[in-house]
């Protein structure tokens, strides 16, 4: 599981910490680990132009350190001071000992445009909004440059704790953080801004209560659910696909798709586009009788394309086990319902359905992904998985909230938000809890659709194609 942790909960740590150990001794860990990254990155550290960006606090402090360590191996490095007479004083007297120098006012743009890597030590996690004026022009100029963008902590002017980027920021090649993840690294539009992302371990010890985590390899093998061999189709679960209309068949054939390679035992299909799905998946159980009369299932998904039928919503959300309700269903559902459910309830919104129930705008929702996905989940009593370039699942406690990093734009593709819904029904269905259902969900969806893409555009029934080969990745099997 990788973690992600406040910036309250990480200073809480740092002080625990520094009070054990000498003076500057955490800094010069951190600079360490970033010096070692930037000459990785460089590839040969001596001769190399290394510019510093160096802002009014410890961030600057930890990039003017690393600066010491690239020039004592040959590389000419030059800081460029955005605040000169508040400059990490030991920082600075360590890369003049090393042989590096300062820049001239007025003569940073000009350096980073001919620079081999610049090292972005505006501000770290003390940073508030977006870049100050006087290092806009130098962020430009990094962007400019074929300068390799190394950022310290994270990249300026995002923030730590939300992702949100408020005006300009630093866009990085790599960021080399400290001690844990921050969310922001996590969560777009930050995350974009950092590039890949390398942890650097000082020693912090932090406690239970993050932020954020994301689910690896071994946590999703852990949670899929494997037939045992006394298992029939009936222990292993059976989903109920609620979804399609005349009008949109093609809802209900992806999300039985989904199902089928959930693992649940058998799928049961509910709604007007029967035939389709038979033609497709001839051992899908149809019945067209409504929800309520279509015998047992152990967990719904309710809504993929269903249009304006909310009749079997409120069927399903009546029902006594765990609901899905995803795209047309989040709109048909009434709210009321959703909250006095005992059984668990998982909504599947992208930005545009979370901000149509929030009443605010899609790019508020894209621009503040782990507030509105929270929010949702306070207002509903639900557990919330928002899609998008950055997926999250809340729980209906709040909460550590999961962020899924097997993601990949192609999965931007009509139709593959049907097969995710079917995938993780079944995973209900098979008794995972929500939040453990919806973060394995997206985990092998998101692989899937790397698998399948593998580089080219692809239809969302190849993505559902794909999963059975994501389970054997994360199994190690096969
Ligand atoms: N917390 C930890 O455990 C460790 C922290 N270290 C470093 O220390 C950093 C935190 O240092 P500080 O607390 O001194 O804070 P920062 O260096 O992140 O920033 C504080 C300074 O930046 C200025 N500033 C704030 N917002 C700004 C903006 N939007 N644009 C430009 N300037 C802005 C402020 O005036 C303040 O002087 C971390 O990010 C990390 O790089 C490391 O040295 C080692 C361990
Ligand atoms: N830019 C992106 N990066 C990664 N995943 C994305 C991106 N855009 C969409 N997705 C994923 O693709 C799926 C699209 O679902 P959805 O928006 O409901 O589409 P549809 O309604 O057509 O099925 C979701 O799993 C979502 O997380
Ligand atoms: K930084």
């Amino acid at each position: 599981m990788r973690t992600a942790y406040s910036v309250e909960t990480v200073r809480t740590a740092e002080r625990v910490l520094m009070a054990r150990l000498p003076e500057g001794a955490l800094m010069q860990r951190a600079a360490a680990g970033l010096a070692a990254a930037c000459a990785d990155l460089l590839g040969r550290v001596y001769g190399s132009r290394v510019v510093l960006l160096v802002g009014s606090g410890d961030n600057g402090g930890d990039a003017l350190y690393a600066g010491a360590r690239l020039a004592r191996r040959g590389a000419g490095v030059t800081a460029v001071l955005l605040t000169p007479e508040r400059a990490h004083a030991g920082g600075l007297a360590a890369l003049r000992r090393a042989g590096g120098s300062v820049a001239a006012a007025g003569a940073g743009e000009g350096l980073v445009a001919g620079a081999d890597l610049v090292v972005d030590g505006i501000v770290g996690i003390g940073g508030k909004g977006g870049l100050r004026a006087e290092a806009v022009p130098l962020a430009e100029a990094a962007r400019r440059s074929r300068a390799a963008v190394v950022a310290v902590d994270l990249p300026s002017g995002v923030d730590a704790d939300t992702g949100q980027v408020h005006g300009a920021a630093v866009r990085a090649d790599l960021t080399v953080t400290f001690g844990t993840h921050k969310p922001g690294l996590l969560i777009d539009p930050a995350r974009e801004y950092a590039g890949s992302v390398r942890l650097v371990d000082i020693g912090l010890e932090l406690p239970d209560g993050a932020v954020l985590e994301a689910l690896q390899h071994a946590d999703v093998a852990r949670l899929l659910p494997v037939p045992a061999v006394e298992s029939d189709k009936y222990r292993r679960g059976v989903v109920g696909i609620a979804a399609g209309s005349a009008r949109y068949p093609g809802a209900a054939v992806l999300a039985v798709s989904g199902a089928l390679r959930g693992g649940a035992g058998a799928v049961r299909y509910v709604g007007p586009a029967g035939d389709a799905v038979i033609a497709r998946f001839p051992e899908t159980l149809v019945s067209d009788r409504g929800p309520k009369r279509a015998g047992r299932v152990q967990a719904w998904v309710v809504g993929p394309g269903a249009g304006d039928d909310a009749g079997p919503v409120a069927e399903v959300l009546a029902a006594d086990v765990p609901v899905l309700v995803d795209a047309d269903g989040l709109r048909l559902a009434d709210p009321g319902a959703v909250r006095r459910r005992t059984a668990p309830t998982l909504m599947t919104p992208h930005a545009g359905e979370a901000a149509a129930l929030l009443g605010v705008s899609r790019e508020e929702v894209e621009g503040a992904r782990l507030a509105a996905v929270r929010e949702l989940a306070g207002r509903y009593g639900a557990a919330v998985l928002l899609k998008g370039s950055t997926t999250l699942v809340a729980g209906r406690d709040g909460g550590t909230v999961r962020v899924n990093a097997t993601g990949t734009s192609w999965l931007a593709t009509a139709g593959s938000g049907d097969v995710l819904s079917g995938l993780v029904g079944s995973l209900l269905a098979a008794g995972l809890s929500a939040v453990d259902a919806g973060s394995a969900g997206a985990y092998l969806h998101g692989l899937a659709g790397r698998f399948a893409a593998d580089g080219a555009p692809v239809g969302a029934h190849d993505v559902a194609d794909a999963i059975p080969g994501a389970w054997r990745d994360v199994r190690g099997v096969g």
